[in-house]
């Protein structure tokens, strides 16, 4: 399957923001070069006169209108900061996967959970330590939505709870769920390198397959569950309100990531129609909701 890469230089030090807009126009993946083609492993500050110049990579689907992105980037805000020296190209998957394979070392998240790259060893053996390879789905846990959701899995008694994934990526928040105590999760995602991600993740962790019920959204009966979690963007979560809502039986807690810090109070408003909603939690510019499901009538 071929990729298409954005590929630009770019010379302004706020690189952390470029990055969200990319992932906001579809980009499933964003990436740093410096001046010498190596990857920066740290996450760029907002502000910093460090990265004065660097090679920005962003993947997107090989299905993306590029002239249609070529104009939506002639009239961002970056425009200025990277003119007209990018370029589109098509890209293997593997070199893709070296990229982000650089980038991706064991990372923690709350107190229990770490998250280790399949070929590293990990830190702390007595963790909850999911083992990751995201192939080329999204979701290791460096981007602050994932990681606030993460959190949230890491703060909860999972034990015995019936859990939904929905836009499951590489099967992180599924993953970790299973292996914090959730006796069933059901993953869903539109993506079927995702699907497949998901998979393959679940082997490496060593869970009972019978756990996880997987697949497209059309192809999963959803149960009313006792938790959902959805990093998914703004827009899907607006769409998809009511059948969320309604895969949460009442008492249920909600979870809810991919908004923007300024997409957060409009989306908390609408779910409060099923949920009470907690104080939104934020990271970067990045934001998550979560309730309770009001007891229906
Ligand atoms: C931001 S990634 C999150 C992946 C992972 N759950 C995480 O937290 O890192 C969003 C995922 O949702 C999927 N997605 C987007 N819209 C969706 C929809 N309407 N229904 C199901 N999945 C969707 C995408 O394919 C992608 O894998």
């Amino acid at each position: 399957m071929a990729w298409i890469q954005l590929k630009f230089d770019y010379k302004h030090a706020d690189a952390d923001t470029l990055s969200d807009h990319l992932m906001e126009l579809g980009a499933l993946a964003v990436t740093f070069l410096d001046a010498e083609d190596k990857p920066i492993l740290e996450p760029l500050p907002g502000e910093t006169p460090l990265w004065e110049h660097l090679i920005v990579l962003a993947l997107f689907d090989a299905e993306t209108d590029t002239s249609m992105m070529d104009n939506l980037l002639k009239h961002s805000d970056f425009y200025q900061h990277f003119g007209d020296s990018y370029e589109w190209e098509i890209i293997r998957d593997q070199d893709w996967e070296r990229s982000w394979m650089d980038n991706f070392k064991p990372m923690q998240f709350g107190e229990r959970v770490w998250i280790v790259p399949s070929w590293c060893d990990a830190p702390e053996p007595d963790a909850v330590n999911i083992k990751l390879d995201p192939g080329l789905a999204f979701g290791t846990g460096t981007h602050p939505t994932t990681s606030l959701c993460l959190q949230w899995l890491d703060s909860a008694d999972l034990t015995g709870k019936t859990v939904i994934d929905y836009g499951c990526g590489s099967g992180i928040l599924a993953i970790a769920a299973l292996l914090l105590g959730a006796d069933k999760v059901y993953a869903v995602d539109i993506d079927p390198q995702a699907i497949e991600a998901t998979k393959q993740n679940l082997e490496r962790n060593a869970i009972q397959s019978e756990r996880l019920v997987l697949g497209l959204p059309n192809d999963v009966e959803l149960p009313q569950a006792d938790i959902l979690v959805a990093n998914i963007l703004a827009e899907p979560l607006r769409q998809l309100a009511e059948s969320i809502a309604n895969s949460v039986q009442s008492g249920g807690n909600l979870v809810l990531s991919g908004l923007l810090e300024s997409q957060a109070e409009e989306l908390k408003q609408l779910y409060s129609q099923w949920f009470t909603m907690d104080p939104v939690a934020k990271e970067e510019d990045w934001a998550r909701l979560s309730g309770q499901k009001l007891a229906t009538p």
